[in-house]
């Protein structure tokens, strides 16, 4: 159960995410996608009630991209590397290498971020996440901002990811459509609890 003061967000929220798994969070505005991911980060606690990872898995969050100022200084790569220690051997810029060509960000490595475009931001702070190797990968709207060529990029990049590591994949989206084609399974704040079904049994009135 979640409360904010006095105000309940929602109660007996009760879910399994399956190790490589695909879940579309869904909820209108403000029924408690974020601060779900909030507890899920143990950035927030909950007002009661618990939750529990498998042993060692290792969970990473993205972030909607921000809108950095124009004339922040880091490259791509730098701002990649900024999830690194300061002294890299050379494993870690193997690694590195490695996490920009997957995310196709290679080519631009050396692109200022706040020159690039929302999609080549959104790649890189995914980037980011991927040096911890994570087994479950939060997204918060990450393609909330993207036009539509830079949406579709982001989303088959995930599903490489998914596929490829079997990386679990929980996304908060406001897009059914991207959700249906992308996602296997979806949650949805719904009357103030979560309901969990297969996404291709997703009906629009459930919102
Ligand atoms: N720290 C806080 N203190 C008080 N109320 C809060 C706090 N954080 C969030 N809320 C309230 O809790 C409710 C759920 O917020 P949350 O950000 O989780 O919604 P959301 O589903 O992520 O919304 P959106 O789709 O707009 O991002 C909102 O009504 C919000 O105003």
């Amino acid at each position: 159960m979640m409360k904010f003061e006095d105000r309940l967000i929602f109660d007996r929220v009760s879910f399994t995410l399956q190790k490589g798994s695909t879940t579309a969070l869904l909820g209108s505005n403000g029924t408690g996608k974020t601060t779900l991911i909030k507890i899920l980060m143990g950035m927030l606690p909950a007002t009661s009630g618990d939750f529990q990872y498998s042993p060692k898995i290792k969970v990473a969050y993205v972030p909607q991209f921000r809108n950095l100022d124009a004339d922040y200084p880091l490259s791509i790569r730098a701002f990649v590397e900024l999830n690194m220690p300061l002294f890299k051997s050379k494993k870690d810029k193997a690694e590195i290498n490695r996490i920009l060509a997957e995310t196709h960000l290679s080519q631009i490595q050396h692109l200022r971020m706040g020159a690039a475009s929302g999609g080549q931001r959104q790649r890189a702070y995914l980037a980011q996440a991927l040096l911890d190797r994570p087994d479950l990968i939060i997204l918060d709207e990450a393609t909330a901002s993207l036009d539509p060529t830079a949406k579709e990029e982001l989303m088959l990049l995930i599903k490489h990811l998914n596929e490829k590591h079997q990386m679990t994949v929980l996304f908060t989206t406001h897009d059914i459509m991207l959700a249906k084609k992308y996602m296997h399974e979806y949650l949805i704040f719904h009357n103030k609890t979560l309901i969990h079904g297969q996404m291709k049994d997703f009906a629009e009135e459930e919102i």
